[in-house]
């Protein structure tokens, strides 16, 4: 029997994991990780992580040929492919601080399974890495000289939260990198065949290790590149009258150019898209590429001039001044469908609400009470580091209020931000809230949620990104300060 061991149980570990389960049932696979805790979620009725459709599969594997242990080393030992799916942050400092990957956990995971191998095994690159990274981990794994052979391979993954177990069941490509000798071929020949279970050949694409790495990093650039070019667009829909979601539409229509991922928001969050373009920018810069590197970091620019205008829009239009007012933040996560609030847009907004003293009454289906407040006092960057290194004792602001409800939260306030779509908020009785609201009430769409009109008729004043601009709003300063 193959055995598959996955090191980091998070949101990539277990999703994949528990999918190569389900369809290669002779293959035993173990998630191992070193958070005590997170294990413990995955071997409970509640996993640590909210996935559409991942319950029904971990039950339907765990136990049979699907494990989650905090012995790491055993069965990293025990297992012929390790898939490697550990952290790889935004460093916070030291040399390329703020923009280069920090690899710690990755090299202490090299470094573990260099010391307690005691059989040939295929290391896998699951995570997000620098290109060129294959080539270190292979110095690290054969810095004991063990007599041990380790064939790396590089097989990035592209699945999206919220959708996972959709984008794994039917991925558009599989990727897989290895070294062009003969060793290396077999070793990418034996992944492959763990894909081949349920994927078309035809989408296992094989490649030299350098390619698959880079390809993941440029995959997500294009993607955050075409979220930042919609939102410099609603900037300026929002200046002339246009309307992005027809712009968008238009643009999309045009084949070369496809619809999907041209929606305008108040920023893309997520726990890769900063991370791996800042990670991009850096790579060109270490390789003299200025005008390269200067060219992708306007992606991430951009994203934070569309936070900083929404800051600036809910601001100016409640008479320059939040101060002492309730606000009801709607949604925190990052996306629907999902409790991860890494990177979400909604912590950046928040903190500049209350920087000009607002209260917040913050929503969210999925996120904790203790989730919010851990992000709202979390360093930035500080979030990508395994649980349990993170400081657990979230600060208590007394400017923040978490609730269950949108009812509740949305009470006496003078104006809604929505950060989050999910579908819950597009079915709400925008009616019964506008009576319950300090007149005149506002509100500010970040993911063109509400249906405009409507909520102008009920009596709101509106602002929806990249939307043709409320009256009242109009004549308001547009621009953020410069970032
Ligand atoms: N989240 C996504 O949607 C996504 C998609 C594609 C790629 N990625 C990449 O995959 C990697 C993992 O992302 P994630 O979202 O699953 O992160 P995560 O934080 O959810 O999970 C990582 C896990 O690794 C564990 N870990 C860290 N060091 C370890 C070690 N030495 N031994 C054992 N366990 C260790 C942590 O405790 C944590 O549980 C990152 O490089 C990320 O960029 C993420
Ligand atoms: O048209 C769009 C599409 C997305 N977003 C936002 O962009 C962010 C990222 O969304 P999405 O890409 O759907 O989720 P992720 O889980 O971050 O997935 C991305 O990042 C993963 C980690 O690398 C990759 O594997 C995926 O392919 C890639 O889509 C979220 O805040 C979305 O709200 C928009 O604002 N407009």
């Amino acid at each position: 029997m193959v055995k598959i061991c996955c090191i980091g149980a998070g949101y990539v570990g277990g999703p994949t994991m528990a999918m190569i389960a389900l369809k290669c049932p002779e293959i035993e696979v173990v998630v191992v990780d070193i958070s005590v805790s997170r294990i413990n979620a995955w071997n409970s009725d509640r996993l640590p992580i909210f996935e559409p459709g991942l319950d029904d599969v971990v039950k339907a594997c765990r136990a049979r040929n699907l494990f989650f242990s905090s012995d790491v080393e055993k069965h990293v030992a025990d297992a012929d492919i390790v898939f490697v799916s550990v952290n790889t942050p935004t460093k916070t400092r030291g040399l390329g601080a703020g923009k280069a990957a920090d690899l710690t956990y990755w090299e202490s995971a090299a470094r573990m399974i260099a010391d307690v191998s005691k059989s040939d095994k295929i290391v896998v690159e699951k995570s997000t890495v620098p290109v060129k990274t294959a080539e270190a981990i292979e110095k690290i794994l054969t810095h004991n000289n063990k007599g041990i052979h380790f064939q790396i391979l590089s097989n990035p993954e592209f699945l999206a939260e919220g959708t996972a177990m959709e984008d794994l069941m039917r991925p558009d490509r599989v990727l897989i990198g290895g070294r062009e000798t003969p060793e290396g071929q077999k070793a990418v020949s034996a992944l492959a065949a763990v894909y081949a279970h349920w994927v078309p050949q035809d989408r296992i694409i094989t490649m030299n290790l350098w390619s698959a790495e880079l390809s993941k990093l440029a995959a997500n650039a294009f993607l955050a590149q075409r979220i930042s070019s919609v939102n410099a667009m609603s900037a300026l829909c929002e200046t002339t009258g246009a309307d992005v979601a027809e712009v968008a539409y238009a643009v999309g229509k045009d084949s070369r150019i496809g619809s999907r991922f041209l929606n305008s928001s108040v920023g893309f969050g997520g726990s890769c898209f900063q991370k791996d373009i800042l990670n991009l920018v850096y790579i060109c810069e270490c390789n003299g590429l200025t005008e390269v590197a200067h060219y992708w970091k306007q992606v991430v620019h951009i994203n934070d001039y569309q936070k900083s205008r929404f800051v600036n829009r809910v601001v100016s239009s409640m008479f320059n001044t939040v101060a002492g007012k309730k606000i009801a933040i709607l949604g925190f996560a990052f996306k629907k469908d999902t409790g991860d609030t890494r990177e979400t847009a909604a912590i950046d907004v928040c903190h500049g609400l209350l920087g000009d003293k607002a209260q917040l009454s913050i929503y969210d289906p999925q996120v904790t009470e203790d989730q919010i407040r851990r992000d709202l006092a979390m360093n930035k960057f500080d979030w990508d580091h395994p649980q349990h290194l993170v400081p657990s004792s979230p600060t208590a602001s007394k400017q923040v209020n978490v609730v269950w409800d949108a009812y509740e939260a949305t009470r006496n306030a003078h104006g809604i931000c929505i950060m989050t779509e999910w579908d819950e908020f597009k079915g709400l009785d925008y009616g019964r809230i506008y009576e319950n609201m300090v007149k005149p009430a506002f509100v500010f769409d970040g993911r063109n949620v509400v249906n405009v009109e409507e909520m102008r008729k009920i009596g709101f004043i509106v602002y929806s990104v990249g939307k043709p601009l409320d009256p009242w709003i109009k004549d308001l300063p547009a621009a953020a300060p410069s970032i």
